[in-house]
C-alpha cells in the first residue's frame, strides 16, 4: 500500500490518489513510511474527534526543514511551534487586521478595489481581450492584502506588483515539495539530503530582495502568501463552475439585480443580503478547497480510534476528501449551492455538524484566521463578474482538470475567457475620487 500512497504524493494529483486509497483501507491510515509513521486522515467524524481531543497536541506543522529560508523558517505563522510568542503573534494579526472591527476600519480598500477590478475587465472587454481570471483575482486578492499590511498595494508601473505576484504563485507551488521535505526530513538528514533546498531558498532570496517588502516582519509576508493565492484558486474554480452552468449565472445576477439594482457596483455590504452568491461561493470552496490537504504534527504521544500515535508523527489531513465524504454529503461531487442555502439552523448541535463537514479553512487552532476576509474577497470578485460581464470561452465547456502534483487544488489548465460588458447604466468608476474616500 506504501508505493501507491508514495506516487500519489509525488505523482498523479495527491489528493485524489490518497481519497482512493482511503475509500479502500479506512479513513484513518497509520502507515510507516521509510521508517516515518505518518497517519492520513479522509473523514470527517475522524478529523472531528482529532481536533475537538487533540487540537493543542496537532496545532504545530512539524519543524521546517530549512531554518533559514523565509517560505519555511521557523518564525512564520505557518511554521512557527504553537507558544506564547505565536499566541501573541496571531492574536496581534487578528486584531489589527482580521477581526470584523479591523474589516470594518479596512472597507475603503476593498471597495477601491472592486472599482479597479470592475474598471480593468471593461478595459478588456472594450478591446475584445481575452484574460485569465486566476491573474484578474490574484491581483484584486494581493492588492487588497499588501495595502491592508502595507498602507500602500505594490508598484504596478516598475514591475514589483508583477514580481510580487510571480512569487507568491512560485511559493504555493513548491508547498508540495516543502512538505514533502517536512515529512522525510530525519530520515532525509541521517543520509545528509535536503531536498528542494535550493529551489525554496532562491524563493526566499528573491522574496528578501524586494525593496517593497522589506519593511515585513516574515509573518506579515506569510500573510501575503497565504491570503493571496487561496483566493485566486477559489474566484477560479467557481468561475468555472458558473460559465459552465448558464443558469447559476442567471439566478446570481438576478439576486444582485433586485438588491443592489443595475446602476451601482456590488460591493461588500451587499454580501450579507446576497444569499445565492454566498452560498456559491461556499459550494465552490467545499467542492474545489484551494487547501486540497494540510498538515500538522503531534507534539506528544496520543491515542486516536485505539492507536497509539508516536511524538512528532506527521498527520495528513486530506480536506479534499473529506468534503467529498458520502457520509456527510448528499450527492458530493455536485456543484449544489442549495446545500447552503434555506434557514440557518443555529445553536451548538449544527455548529458541531458544520466544524465536522466543512473545512476548507482548516480547523482548530492553526485553522485560517483570514477566514471572514477570504469570503468578502472571493464574494466581491464573483459578485462584480457576474454583475457586469459576459464571458466568451473557446470551447463549449471548461475543463475542470486538476493539475497534477500540487498541495493546492490548481486547475491544469487556467481559465481564460472574453468578458463582454453588459448593457448596463453602471458609471465606470472615478478612481481618483475612490482613492481619496479609501480609509
Ligand atoms: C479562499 C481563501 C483562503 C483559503 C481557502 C484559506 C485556507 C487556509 C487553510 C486550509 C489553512 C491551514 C489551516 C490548518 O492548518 O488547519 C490556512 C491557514 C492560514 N491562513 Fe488562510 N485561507 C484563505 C485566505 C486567507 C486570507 C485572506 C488570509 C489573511 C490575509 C489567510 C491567512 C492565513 C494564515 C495566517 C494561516 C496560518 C494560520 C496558523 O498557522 O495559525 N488566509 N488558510
Amino acid at each position: 500500500m506504501i508505493s501507491p500512497i508514495i506516487s500519489a504524493m509525488l505523482g498523479g494529483v495527491p489528493h485524489k490518489s490518497l481519497q482512493k486509497q482511503s475509500s479502500r483501507y479506512g479513513p484513518l491510515l497509520h502507515l510507516n513510511i521509510f521508517n516515518v509513521p505518518v497517519i492520513f486522515v479522509s473523514s470527517a467524524s475522524v478529523a472531528y474527534e482529532i481536533f475537538r481531543e487533540h487540537d493543542v497536541n496537532f496545532s504545530f506543522r512539524g519543524t521546517p526543514p530549512i531554518d533559514e529560508s523565509l517560505l519555511v523558517g521557523s518564525f512564520g505563522f505557518f511554521t512557527a511551534p504553537y507558544s506564547d510568542c505565536w499566541k501573541f503573534m496571531k492574536k496581534l494579526m487578528v486584531t489589527k487586521l482580521l477581526e470584523p472591527q479591523a474589516l470594518e476600519r479596512s472597507r475603503g480598500i476593498r471597495v477601491y478595489e472592486g472599482e479597479r477590478l470592475y474598471a480593468s475587465l471593461l478595459d478588456n472587454a472594450v478591446k475584445n481581450e481575452r484574460v485569465e481570471i486566476g491573474k484578474e483575482a490574484m491581483k484584486f486578492a494581493n492588492n487588497i492584502i499588501c495595502k491592508m499590511i502595507m498602507g500602500r498595494s505594490c508598484n504596478e508601473e516598475n514591475g514589483e506588483a508583477e514580481r510580487v505576484r510571480d512569487l507568491v504563485a512560485e511559493s504555493t507551488a513548491l508547498t508540495m515539495k516543502i512538505f514533502v521535505a517536512n515529512m522525510f526530513q530525519r530520515p532525509l538528514k541521517k543520509l545528509g539530503i535536503s531536498l528542494f533546498r535550493e529551489e525554496i531558498m532562491s524563493v526566499s532570496c528573491r522574496f528578501d530582495e524586494l525593496s517593497s517588502l522589506k519593511t515585513f516582519f516574515w509573518q506579515l509576508q506569510d500573510l501575503v502568501i497565504a491570503g493571496s493565492d487561496p483566493s485566486r484558486h477559489a474566484t477560479q474554480w467557481t468561475m468555472a463552475e458558473i460559465i459552465n452552468n448558464p443558469k447559476f449565472l442567471e439566478r446570481l445576477r438576478e439576486e444582485i439585480g433586485s438588491f443592489v439594482g443595475e446602476t451601482r457596483l456590488v460591493q461588500e455590504m451587499d454580501l450579507q443580503n446576497l444569499p445565492y452568491l454566498q452560498a456559491t461561493a461556499k459550494e465552490g470552496l467545499r467542492l474545489h478547497p484551494p487547501g486540497a490537504i494540510f498538515a500538522r504534527s503531534s507534539r506528544e504521544g496520543c491515542k486516536i480510534r485505539g492507536f497509539y500515535i508516536p511524538v512528532n508523527t506527521p498527520l495528513v489531513v486530506n480536506v479534499y476528501a473529506l468534503m467529498r465524504d458520502p457520509d456527510s454529503w448528499e450527492d458530493p461531487n455536485e456543484f449544489k449551492r442549495e446545500r447552503f442555502l434555506g434557514s440557518p439552523r443555529s445553536g451548538q448541535e449544527h455548529e458541531r455538524e458544520h466544524a465536522l463537514k466543512y473545512i476548507p479553512f482548516g480547523s482548530g487552532r492553526g485553522g485560517c484566521p483570514g477566514s471572514n476576509l477570504a469570503c468578502t474577497i472571493v464574494g466581491i470578485a464573483i459578485g462584480v463578474m457576474v454583475q457586469c460581464f459576459d464571458w466568451k470561452i473557446k470551447s463549449d465547456k471548461i475543463d475542470m482538470e486538476e493539475a497534477p502534483r500540487a498541495l493546492v487544488l490548481t486547475m491544469a489548465r487556467p481559465l481564460m475567457c472574453i468578458p463582454v460588458a453588459r448593457t448596463c447604466r453602471l458609471q465606470v468608476p472615478d478612481l481618483e475620487m475612490s482613492l481619496n474616500s479609501q480609509t
